[in-house]
């Protein structure tokens, strides 16, 4: 069964958008674990895969199906067809797509479910409806999340590193303080890999009424374009500037319970120092991967350049690390932040390191770029709107920034030189991040060199 297993999700798990080595060669897979958690017809299995490509190994976690008829409605999540065990010949597909099967995640989570390596929690003191059916959520994304009715969002993480998820640390931590910035916690899977307990799932409140930061601001955007070419942007109706000052202030707020709920520290000249030399290390490998962006790896070294003369220390505590627009929710009262896993594909060390909280700062500002130049792209007058773009992304920027004093947040006096070489940085970030999945969208962040 394994060998022909095997095969079928090589070929499969490639074609996924959360597949981190897009574009290389599987040069081994391997099943690293697989546990029944619903035997029958349909079953449910849990799968750990190890995928091994040049010198890189990464692990995925998928939720596989199986049937031996399969239904019209899930023909579209088909891995394909393989003999399993002694029960014969089985369809082996995305069981993230078949309700009757999610709904095990549920009632494991509901019963405080163990079964081999997994370990099913609720937040103590919550109940879990288990009558709720799932969907997917098809929002672009480095993870998969399935909405069970309009209460729950549990997000199944893809790839797998050992080590509690910062996401959920973060994210019971914000909401044991009391944080009106994060969806209330209700439960959370786990394994153990390399013998750490490793975060597989995180269930979280649904935000039925809320929307993302990203579809606001690309409304306001079109509107921008739509309007005559001499009315400013303030007039233009959709003006999204007292949203991003008031994202800002709830930025700045979050921050503030980040700092008040886990340690923070300062990092002095020489980790500074450090800090910029990784940077550059960083640079020269994203010019190695796309070499577009080496035209641009002055003005990124320059700026990096100029980190490492800091002479001050910085203050650092637990940040987001992956801040943008599409990470907050404007529910009816305020704006809510998700997604606090960090840069997905970095290690866990790394992504749960004190950092200057003005790497979301920045990760923000770059949104607002991604925001105004992301429609340009296929617009027939993408040259007279070049300045508009300019303009939106502006006025924004500066709104937040405002927002983000006003709540408390600190960016003052030399703060802008690590706050643009955070900045370039993460543009280096998303430069390989397009090319790897997105490329027509590479020329956005190769604009972050060029445009100011
Ligand atoms: N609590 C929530 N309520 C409503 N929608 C949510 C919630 N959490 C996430 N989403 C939706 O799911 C999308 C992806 O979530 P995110 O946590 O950013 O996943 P990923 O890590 O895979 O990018 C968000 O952009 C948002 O549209
Ligand atoms: O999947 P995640 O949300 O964890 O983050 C990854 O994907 C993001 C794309 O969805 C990517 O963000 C980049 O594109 C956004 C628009 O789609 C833009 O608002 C961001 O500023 C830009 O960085 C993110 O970098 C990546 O880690």
């Amino acid at each position: 069964m394994t060998t022909a297993l095997h095969g079928l999700l090589a070929g499969w798990l490639t074609e996924q958008r959360w597949f981190a080595g897009k574009g290389h060669t599987i040069d081994d897979l391997s099943i690293d674990s697989l546990t029944e958690i619903r035997s029958g017809d349909p079953g449910l299995v849990h799968l750990i895969v190890s995928v091994r490509q040049a010198d890189r190994r990464t692990r995925y976690q998928l939720l596989a199906g199986l049937r031996t008829e399969l239904p019209d409605r899930l023909r579209h999540v088909l891995i394909g067809n393989c003999h399993w065990a002694d029960d014969g010949e089985r369809y082996v597909y995305d069981a993230a797509h078949d309700a009757s099967l999610t709904a095990a995640l549920l009632e494991g989570m509901a019963a405080g479910l163990r079964v081999g390596d997994l370990a099913f929690h609720h937040v103590p003191d919550t109940e879990i409806d288990t009558s709720q059916r799932s969907l997917v959520l098809t929002a672009e994304q480095s993870n998969t999340s399935l909405v069970y009715g309009d209460k729950y969002i549990l997000k199944l993480f893809r790839q797998l590193t050992a080590g509690v998820n910062p996401e959920l640390e973060i994210v019971t931590g914000l909401a044991t303080a009391g944080s009106a910035h994060v969806a209330r916690p209700y439960g959370w899977i786990e394994t153990r890999l390399d013998g750490e307990p490793t975060t597989l799932a995180i269930m979280q409140e649904f935000l039925s009424n809320a929307g993302d930061g990203w579809t606001m601001a690309l409304t306001s955007v079109r509107d921008l374009y739509a309007s005559p070419e001499d009315m400013p942007a303030e007039e233009a109706g959709g003006d999204f500037a007292a949203e991003a000052f008031r994202l800002g202030t709830a930025t700045a707020e979050v921050h503030r319970q980040l700092a008040e709920a886990f340690p923070t520290g300062t990092i002095e000249p020489s980790d500074i120092k450090q800090m910029s030399e990784l940077l550059r290390r960083r640079l020269d490998r994203a010019v190695a991967e796309v070499p577009a962006l080496g035209e641009h790896a002055d003005v990124a070294g320059h700026a990096f350049d100029r980190l490492a003369e800091l002479g001050h220390s910085v203050p650092v505590q637990r940040v987001h690390g992956d801040y943008h627009l599409g990470q907050v929710m404007r529910t009816l009262v305020d704006w809510v932040v998700l997604d606090f896993e960090g840069e997905p594909g970095q290690p866990l060390a790394e992504r749960r390191a004190l950092d200057s909280p003005l790497r979301d700062v920045a990760g923000m500002l770059r949104s607002f770029d991604y925001a105004a130049r992301h429609l340009l792209a296929d617009h027939p007058e993408a040259e007279s709107l070049e300045g508009r773009a300019l303009e939106w992304s502006a006025r924004n920027r500066a709104a937040f920034l405002a927002g983000y004093s006003e709540g408390g947040g600190r960016v003052r006096g030399d703060d802008a030189v690590l706050l643009r070489a955070l900045e370039l940085s993460k543009a280096v970030y998303e430069v390989v991040y397009e090319s790897r999945n997105r490329p027509t969208w590479l020329p956005i962040p190769l604009a972050a060199f060029t445009s100011r």
